[in-house]
């Protein structure tokens, strides 16, 4: 097509841009800069919580609730950055001035996550934190800011440079954006946590967080020089002033007049918008009809966004509960979520290039809200899979104490069998150096334990605190000390194993290994607990000038107690003089089993998403579309305030039963989304302004030949009375 200025207004028109394979070559560079700028989003994110746990030094609770408030307001500003575009700077400016507020903040992530600027006493933990939070929270705010204001004019603007013929590449070009989109997101996600891994700092060596935000901050500059790089090839559709004020003022005199007149004796109109006729242009209340009829059925929508967004929370949480040893590869429970973008890079073009085609050739109707359904019910089905594997879950998992129970386990540190009777149960005879198998469950917090090693016999009274799992150590002279110690009372965390020695030896013990240090033991004493990840682990164990190593495999999850026995002889290796205790069993349930909740919730991301992005554009009128848009995303932050409200108060105490409950209110809540569609007429609201304004040209039309009537009437008028003037005369 000829490349082609606006006359009217000296700048491109309409789909005038050139081509390439049908599509506006501006295309181009609205795409990467989706990508750069969503590289920058989610890698920035993907190290976040980490940042403010372990660089901030919050608590978890601090730490999840300000990132989930982040993410919020990342939804909520759409609607400041549409009404900016629509009514003001228009989409073009709004992106620019956008992009420059948010790559600021970004950099001031960056910043604020060197620790050497305030760490005055060089030795690797910053000195002044209220400098850290601040910029950080700016940072935050100012990216909140940058992302959400130009999320609703990106992907119009986009649209926009489409003409009406290429309304089929225009469908294509959403699927690329999201395509773009999930590119730069999976790209970021595993780069991110890998520059943070790393070590950095000029006075101290640190976890490298400036670094993981540096490159975000990065790409958001090279989003921003690609956008204006483009900018001669854009189609920029010019603001129309005002308009969302206009909108609601309009809105609040029809109600106001549709109030005055409320007796009977007024005839009904087709509309209640239709009470603004008196004041207010034809053209304009069409266009609040259709947006508010699409607004009207994004009410329902949120709650797909509770179900979708529980993926980086639920999803990662029972992902740490299983075993992620995939052979080759050994995936971390938030690595879980990077099967996300992979699955939408693979299901986006089959479904573009296959599914529907099919759908179409069998003669479905296969319409944008029909496929939104499907991907509510998609969802749905993605959290009874969920339910499922946490049902097998659930099997696996240790019973710890309820509130008003004990649990214990005894452990013989001495070199001579023990006969041990708790309370009134069977007694339970440990060899030297052995843990019992299975904690022993009490009701209460008082125990009475009768203990025979030869010729000794010990009868005591042990108080222990309720809801606790405990150890009991039994000493090599029963008439010595008996140390109680705490085991733990949940999984370890992000599924870490959680391992402690116990020393049975009359001597100090220092054990060390490359992953974690237990430090020096003093006799019949404990080390704290250490965390360590999966896979092989040696440990050295020293005492005095001898030692020795044990090694050890370790899977997801588990939490054992090792006893370094009394009569332990510093061979080459300890191998086989070690005892365990296996406290928690390790993770069995494989995190393959996730996959196919994961597929189902990215195949109705696809339906619902991609499609929803679409039709969002495509029935908005010309001068609302990002507003359209930015309503579109507020249904996000909503689902995300939803997914707060109802783990708070429906407090469910089995997590399968959760999922089956946010699964059957999404369920509820397609059937009424499927109703509300079926009711719904598409539109094509260019075509609808178009008769707006035809009807205006008429009327103007219609007006002018009656004013030249009218004058032609005077005329007449006029001549016939000085005709009759003269007459008279
Ligand atoms: N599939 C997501 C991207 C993603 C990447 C890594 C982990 C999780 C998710 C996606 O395409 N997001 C889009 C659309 C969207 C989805 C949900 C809420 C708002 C927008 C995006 O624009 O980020």
């Amino acid at each position: 097509m000829a490349d082609k200025e606006d006359p009217k207004k000296g700048k491109r028109s309409k789909g005038t841009s050139k081509e390439v394979c049908g599509y506006p070559l501006s295309i181009f560079f609205i795409v990467v800069n989706e990508f750069c700028e969503r590289f920058s989003y989610y890698g920035m994110r993907a190290v976040l919580v980490l940042y403010f746990k372990y660089f901030l030094r919050w608590d978890d609770d601090l730490a999840t609730s300000i990132y989930h408030t982040f993410v919020a307001l990342c939804y909520l500003t759409p609607i400041l950055g549409a009404i900016v575009a629509d009514s003001w700077l228009g989409k073009f400016k709004t992106i620019i001035y956008l992009s420059i507020v948010y790559a600021i903040g970004q950099v001031a992530m960056a910043v604020s996550a060197i620790h050497d600027i305030t760490d005055t006493d060089r030795d690797g933990t910053p000195d002044n934190m209220t400098f850290h939070v601040v910029l950080s929270m700016v940072g935050l705010l100012l990216i909140a800011l940058g992302t959400g204001g130009i999320k609703p004019c990106v992907a119009a603007f986009g649209g926009d440079q489409f003409g009406d013929h290429q309304e089929k590449q225009r469908r294509t070009f959403f699927s690329v954006f999201y395509l773009c989109i999930n590119g730069g997101s999976l790209l970021s996600t595993i780069i991110t946590p890998i520059l943070r891994a790393q070590n950095c700092g000029i006075y101290s060596k640190q976890k490298c967080y400036s670094l993981a935000f540096g490159v975000p901050a990065a790409l958001m500059m090279v989003a921003l020089v690609v956008f204006i790089l483009g900018s001669g090839m854009y189609y920029k559709a010019k603001p129309q002033g005002n308009i969302m004020l206009d909108v609601c003022k309009c809105i609040g005199f029809a109600i106001k007049n549709r109030y005055r007149h409320r007796g009977n004796q007024y005839p009904k109109r087709k509309h209640w918008m239709d009470w603004a006729e008196e004041k207010y242009e034809k053209l304009l209340i069409a266009q609040i009809k259709m947006v508010l009829k699409v607004l009207f059925l994004y009410i329902p929508l949120p709650m797909f966004w509770t179900l979708f967004d529980q993926k980086g929370s639920r999803w990662t949480l029972q992902a740490t509960t299983m075993n992620g040893d995939f052979g080759l590869l050994v995936i971390q429970p938030d690595q879980m979520q990077t099967v996300n973008p992979i699955l939408i890079l693979t299901l986006v073009p089959v479904m573009d290039s296959l599914i529907y085609p099919l759908i179409k050739k069998c003669g479905l109707n296969f319409t944008p809200l029909k496929r939104m359904t499907v991907g509510m019910i998609l969802a749905a089905l993605a959290f009874v899979c969920a339910a499922v594997v946490q049902l097998q879950i659930d099997k696996t998992l240790p019973v710890f104490p309820s509130a008003s129970q004990v649990q214990l386990k005894l452990l013989n540190m001495g070199n001579k069998t023990v006969t041990v009777q708790l309370q009134d149960n069977e007694p339970a005879i440990l060899a030297p150096a052995q843990v019992s198998d299975e904690y022993f469950v009490f009701d209460t917090d008082q125990i009475t334990v009768l203990a025979t090693a030869g010729s000794t016999t010990v009868h005591r009274g042990i108080s222990f605190t309720k809801g606790k799992r405990q150890k009991l150590l039994l000493p090599l002279d029963l008439n010595k000390e008996w140390v109680q110690i705490d085991d733990l009372n949940s999984k370890p965390e992000e599924g870490n194993n959680a391992i402690r020695f116990v020393n049975g030896k009359n001597a100090e013990v220092n054990v060390s290994s490359a992953v974690a240090n237990f430090g020096i033991i003093q006799p019949f004493h404990y080390s704290n607990y250490s965390l360590i990840k999966n896979g092989k682990v040696t440990f050295n164990l020293q005492s005095g000038s001898e030692s020795c190593e044990y090694s050890r495999d370790f899977g997801f999850g588990s939490s054992f107690t090792f006893l370094i026995p009394n009569n332990l002889t510093f061979g080459q290796n300890c191998q086989e003089e070690i005892t365990s205790a296996e406290d928690i069993k390790p993770n069995s349930v494989h995190m393959a089993l996730q996959i196919p909740q994961y597929f189902f919730i990215t195949a109705g991301e696809v339906m619902f998403s991609v499609t929803g992005l679409e039709f969002s554009y495509s029935q908005a009128p010309s001068n609302m579309k990002a507003v359209l848009q930015a309503g579109w995303l507020f249904t996000v932050a909503i689902g995300n305030f939803i997914v707060l409200i109802v783990a708070e108060l429906a407090k469910l105490p089995k997590q399968w039963a959760e999922y089956v409950l946010f699964a059957s209110l999404l369920v509820a809540v397609c059937i009424i989304f499927s109703i509300m569609a079926y009711f719904y007429t598409y539109i094509d609201p260019a075509e609808i302004e178009a008769q707006f304004k035809k009807v205006d040209d008429d009327d103007e039309d219609d007006k002018s030949k009656q004013q030249k009537a009218e004058i032609e009437m005077v005329k007449r008028d006029s001549v016939s009375s000085s005709e009759d003037d003269e007459k008279s005369k």
